[in-house]
């Protein structure tokens, strides 16, 4: 229990979700909160050092946390770290939470500024929500124009049949400007609520003054203290409503020869990693259909005991190898990568990086960063992908992204 402080009249435990979010954006603090699929509790995780730290990604060495890797992240670099000096522990209502400020004393100066500025925000917050506007910007660039999506569609699909790659996964932007009404806060419990089987976060980067929003469906991968770990294979897409705005049901749900190819690349992938490391004791189970939101995808569980195996290291050396996963680049991975390198026509960013949390409640949970909104300056950048194999039709494939951003904005633009 976090006690009360003499300057106000409250305890951190007594402030609602958002009112706490709130005081975190207000005293610039980096802070996280996210969702797991099918898990009721929300975390809040604050960090009272003004900038992230660079570390090495030994998840089995590393303090409670939040990590956060762009797309062009690779296995020789340091990853931005949210050190966690105060974890929050709340029910889906925004109330009740768990306190644990971890190694630091309950009237740390910073646990004092945070309730201080939590009970100013309490008083100042308006009882009545007003709707948030979004529009779409006019002065379209390349990286987001329907044109250049599908030209590089058509130059992908003639490299790969010449031979220069097998798939690629080709991404693009959409902005829409927001006004002042639009909370991130209130976006994100609405994302939990409609979307129970994703990992919903929300992270606040204050040195680089933006928020990023998510709803992720694809684990990259989880280890827990008692050995398990888990990675999946996610690809291959197709509507999960009907023109009607019904839900189709799971088993009227087909596969064509395409998505079945593109998903096989992405099991083949994972498999031949953990070929590198001679791990042959591995669970598989799929591929099956699974619905992410306004989506079905073809989803493959992959489980090792990495206590049997006698491989404690498992998440880290799986970490370096898996990322970029053939779900979000292509195969080979090094030439797929100079291919969006050279055509995509705009950084990624933490797009199809990944993210989430590090040993909190003893286990470590990390997310392909997809279905993902950037927010800056009244700016939402959406951002969404589709894999690119011989049998794409360009036009298919735009109309794909465009689904994959509507799973976002059809809940935070319709606020
Ligand atoms: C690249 C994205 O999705 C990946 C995950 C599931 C299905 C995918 C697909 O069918 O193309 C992608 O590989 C995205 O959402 O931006």
């Amino acid at each position: 229990m976090i006690a009360v402080h003499p300057k106000v009249t409250r305890s951190l435990q007594d402030y609602k979700m958002e009112t706490i979010w709130q005081a975190i954006s207000n005293l610039g603090l980096p802070g996280a909160v996210w969702k797991l699929p099918y898990e009721s509790s929300i975390k809040v995780l604050v960090s009272f050092n003004a900038d992230l730290r660079m570390v090495e990604p030994d998840l089995d060495k590393l303090p409670p946390g939040f990590m956060i890797a762009p797309f062009l992240w690779n296995s020789t670099q340091p990853v931005s770290f949210m050190e966690g000096d105060l974890l929050m522990d709340y029910a889906m209502t925004g109330t009740a939470p768990k306190v644990d400020p971890f190694a630091h004393d309950q009237d740390h100066p910073k646990i004092v500024e945070l309730m201080e500025e939590a009970e100013k925000c309490s008083k100042t917050t308006p009882s009545q929500s007003v709707t948030p506007k979004f529009w779409p910007i006019e002065a379209q660039t390349s990286a987001h124009d329907k044109r250049h999506f599908i030209s590089n569609v058509q130059k992908a699909v003639s490299a790969i049949e010449k031979g220069e790659f097998q798939k690629v996964v080709l991404s693009r932007t959409k902005q829409l400007g927001f006004d002042d009404h639009f909370e991130a806060i209130k976006a994100f419990q609405k994302l939990t609520s409609q979307y129970p089987h994703a990992f919903v976060s929300l992270v606040n980067l204050p040195k680089q003054k933006e928020l990023w929003l998510g709803a992720s469906p694809e684990l990259l991968l989880s280890t827990t203290h008692a050995g398990t770990f888990k990675t999946m294979s996610l690809a291959g897409t197709q509507p999960a409503i009907d023109s009607k705005g019904g839900n189709i049901q799971k088993n009227e749900i087909r596969w064509g020869q395409k998505e079945i190819e593109e998903h096989a690349l992405v099991s083949r992938y994972i498999v031949e990693c953990f070929k590198k490391i001679r791990l042959r004791e591995y669970l598989e189970t799929g591929p099956k259909s699974t619905q992410a939101g306004n989506l079905y995808h073809l989803r493959t569980d992959f489980e090792v005991n990495a206590h049997e195996v006698h491989f404690e290291e498992l998440g880290s050396v799986m970490l370096k190898l898996l990322h970029p996963t053939s779900a979000i680049c292509g195969t080979p991975k090094e030439s797929a990568l100079a291919f969006i390198s050279a055509q995509e026509g705009f950084d990624r960013k933490l797009y199809s990086g990944f993210l989430g949390p590090v040993n909190i409640e003893e286990a470590t949970k990390l997310f392909v960063n997809l279905r993902t909104v950037h927010l800056k300056d009244h700016l939402a950048t959406f951002y969404a992908g589709a894999g690119i194999t011989e049998d794409s039709n360009a036009e298919n494939e735009w109309n794909e992204t465009e689904l994959k951003c509507d799973t976002l904005l059809q809940v935070i633009a319709a606020m």
